[in-house]
């Protein structure tokens, strides 16, 4: 397939390039898609089918792929089969699209992509499906693998899932996990209020209302706040409300020492610094260079002073600071990111067991440091964007193991908020609870 620009006007070929990036060169469907979209300033009515289209056929693979597999004989190129599952999508998901005019579209990308014996081998298959209808999942005997297909989850995933949260949830996680998320945003306090940014925004002719939860967010019904001037004056931050809960654990005052291990881009640690009212010291540490420039810029464009970054693996932060030096840590730790599936449908195609394994040593690693680093009397909140009992509870209970001058404490801050359930001073989000990214909060006193 020749190598070409990503949009050319054509929207499903616009989809079909994008795809092809997340599968050959492991790009994140979010930003790559945000990024086309911003680059190529592609309209609104445009960007909704494009997001549509991309986002549908990733979250949708396994149970695409299982329609398909009657009707096709031989091998097929990856870029075909992705053609297809395009037009599948289309056909049985989208009833608005004709499915003749889906056919149509899809041949003509196939004569503009491939040689000319793909155009009528993608036409066959296609009139096919329509002809004969896609094959029903509900005959699949064994449960796991029906649940896999009918919700385009491995079943690996699904078998981990129903042994840690029981077959309901499972399923209903899985089932959630094919909506698409939620656009939030964190008000910055250190310039405005709720009220003030909902005022602001109206103005701009963007209509959002109050978030679910947490009292500093808003939520966009109509999708992206990251173009407005309330974001780039400051107002805002683009942050999931499951995000904001391990700054509130966190129980931060003004003054405080504060360090932040896992910080990039810095949508915690700026939070932090708008709880202390930017009066304090806060350390953002990231293992990646690159991405500190990212916690830089956006402190800058909130006006916060209080921030000090610094690269380097923070697993040997004992090398940089005093023994017992922090009244409070933040571990928002590296993660298999089984909670942001939404945002990233490629996670559950791409994550393993293995990396779920590889990630709890680091994770460890990283508490251990916490736990040398932050004072007697002081605070340490570990936090995921996952759903995995390893990473989560597991982590949790070999960290208290080991530490009898450790004790988790109870969460005051979420009694309060009423969609949240903390079970045994544990709080673990799942994405259908309150619409929120799966998340895990846990945070540790030592005495
Ligand atoms: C979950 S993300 C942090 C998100 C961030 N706290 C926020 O709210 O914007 C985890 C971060 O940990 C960083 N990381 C991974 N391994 C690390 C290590 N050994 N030391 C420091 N940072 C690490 C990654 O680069 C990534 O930016």
């Amino acid at each position: 397939m020749n190598k070409k620009k990503i949009w050319n006007g054509n929207v499903r070929d616009a989809a079909l390039s994008i795809l092809l990036e997340i599968h050959e060169n492991q790009a994140y469907s979010n930003l790559l898609l945000n990024r086309t979209i911003k680059k190529y300033n592609i309209d609104s009515k445009d960007r909704g089918l494009l997001t549509e289209l991309t986002y549908g056929t990733l979250q949708h693979r396994i149970t695409l792929d299982y329609y398909l597999e009657p009707f096709v004989r031989g091998k097929l190129d990856h870029w075909v089969r992705e053609l297809l599952r395009l037009s599948i999508y289309q056909i049985v998901y989208l009833t608005k699209i004709p499915p003749h005019a889906v056919v149509h579209e899809a041949v003509e990308i196939a004569k503009r992509r491939g040689h000319k014996r793909i155009a009528p081998t993608v036409n066959g298959i296609l009139r096919s499906v329509l002809r004969e209808g896609v094959r029903p999942i509900e005959e699949i005997t064994d449960e796991v693998e029906r649940m896999s297909i009918e919700t385009s989850h491995p079943t690996w995933l699904i078998r981990r899932w129903i042994e840690q949260y029981g077959r309901d949830e499972a399923l209903a996680m899985a089932h959630e996990n094919n909506h698409p998320a939620r656009m939030t945003a964190r008000v910055n306090t250190l310039k405005g209020n709720v009220p003030d940014a909902i005022a602001a925004l109206a103005r701009e002719g963007v209509e959002v209302k109050k978030g679910e939860i947490i009292p500093e967010s808003i939520q966009s019904p109509s999708g992206s706040l990251a173009n407005t001037e309330a974001y780039t004056n400051g107002l805002l931050s683009i942050q999931d409300e499951s995000s904001m809960l391990p700054v509130l654990a966190l129980d931060v005052r003004p003054d405080m020492k504060v360090l932040d291990m896992c910080a990039a881009p810095g949508g915690k640690t700026t939070f932090i610094a708008e709880k202390m009212g930017d009066r304090g010291e806060i350390y953002a540490h990231d293992l990646h260079d690159h991405k500190l420039t990212l916690i830089e810029s956006n402190a800058k464009r909130l006006g916060i002073q209080s921030i000090h970054t610094k690269s380097g693996d923070s697993r040997k932060l004992d090398e940089v600071y005093e023994p017992e030096s922090f009244d409070r840590i933040l571990v928002d730790a590296p993660c298999s990111g089984l909670g942001v599936i939404r945002r990233k449908p490629e996670i559950k195609y791409n994550k393993t067991e293995k990396d779920i394994h590889a990630l709890t040593t680091i994770q460890e690693e990283l508490l251990e440091t916490a736990y040398r680093l932050v004072k007697r009397g002081g605070v340490v909140v570990y936090s995921t964007c996952t759903v995995d009992y390893d990473e989560n509870e597991g982590m949790v209970q070999k960290f208290l193991a080991k530490h009898d001058d450790v004790s988790l404490l109870p969460l005051e801050t979420f009694k309060e908020i009423e969609a949240v359930k903390v079970n045994n001073h544990l709080l673990q989000v799942l994405p259908q609870h309150f619409g929120g990214d799966g998340f895990f909060v846990a945070a540790f006193e030592k005495k």
